[in-house]
């Protein structure tokens, strides 16, 4: 059992003679993004594969939404990733296929019938603000909106997870904010729990730094905290040579005297 959206106890992977990861333990809680940083080569997308069942630890255990899934079947593991959205770096569209087709891909896969797709296919444009591009192929949208019609894709199948592979990367600030919005909303109003895999510093500092509510009209209202006050929903965890450099809340990421954390802050 465990208490965690996503649990990692004492994980080691090595590919031939690199120890990618060696004997990390973490753990997100439900309803908590979880901010996954590192630099290059420090096995962060390694994390969500293993997450995914795609790759198996060498040693430890990984537990999904209270299950221990390290010794899972393909077939279980199938029904395991029912639970997980993914959201890629490029957005991971079929460029053959048109918004609506992208966005419903796991509904047709599933044989819903067509009202039920159309009808699930809005709403998840709608929460990405994208409804009106529907019929659009994703050669006619730009980086951003590619990067939403993934999210939406993500979202299909209400999951309870969400992993998040560089989502901003390549994106003008604006835009990777809007990429960061969806995400606080995602885990302020529908609970999701999340791993967000980001090199950028910026995307931490949204992310903490804001609450999504519903206001009086209905809207949905992004609010920077108030001073000093971190949203404790969005935790950070350091990857460095194989091992957790450090884990915990936006404080103590910002106030960590790491000489390797201080320059990746940039803060120095
Ligand atoms: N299938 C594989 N076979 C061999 N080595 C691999 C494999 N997958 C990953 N690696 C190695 O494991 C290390 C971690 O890779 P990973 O992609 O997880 O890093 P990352 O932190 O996501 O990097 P980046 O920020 O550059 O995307 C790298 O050195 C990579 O070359």
């Amino acid at each position: 059992m465990s208490e965690y959206a996503i649990e990692f106890r004492d994980v080691c992977l090595a590919f031939g003679e690199q120890k990618v990861l060696d004997g990390v333990s973490f753990g997100v809680h439900p309803g908590e993004t979880k901010i996954l940083m590192g630099g290059s080569g420090t096995g962060k997308s390694t994390v969500l594969k293993l997450v995914l069942g795609l790759l198996k630890p060498d040693s430890g255990r990984i537990f999904v939404d209270n299950e221990d899934i390290t010794d899972f079947s393909e077939s279980q593991l199938t029904v395991m990733r029912q639970k997980i959205g993914m959201v890629f770096q490029e957005g991971a569209l079929f460029d053959s296929l048109s918004v609506y087709e992208n966005v419903g891909y796991r509904l047709f896969e599933q044989g819903a019938d067509e009202e039920e797709i159309e009808e699930t296919v809005r709403r998840m444009l709608r929460f990405v603000n994208l409804e009106q591009a529907i019929n659009k192929m994703p050669s006619e949208l730009s980086g951003g909106m590619r990067r939403r019609v993934g999210i939406a894709r993500a979202l299909v199948g209400n999951p309870k997870i969400i992993l998040y592979d560089e989502p901003t990367a390549g994106l003008d600030p604006p835009t990777a904010r809007t990429i960061c919005e969806l995400a606080i909303k995602l885990r302020d109003l529908e609970g999701v729990s999340s791993l967000f895999v980001t090199h950028r510093i910026q995307d931490a500092v949204v992310l903490a730094d804001h609450h999504a509510t519903i206001g009086d009209d209905g809207e949905v209202v992004i609010a920077k905290n108030p001073r000093g006050q971190a949203d404790t929903s969005t935790q950070f965890i350091m990857l460095r040579h194989g091992k957790v450099l450090l884990e915990g809340d936006a404080d103590t990421f910002w106030n960590s005297t790491d000489p390797y954390i201080r320059t990746f802050l940039e803060l120095d």
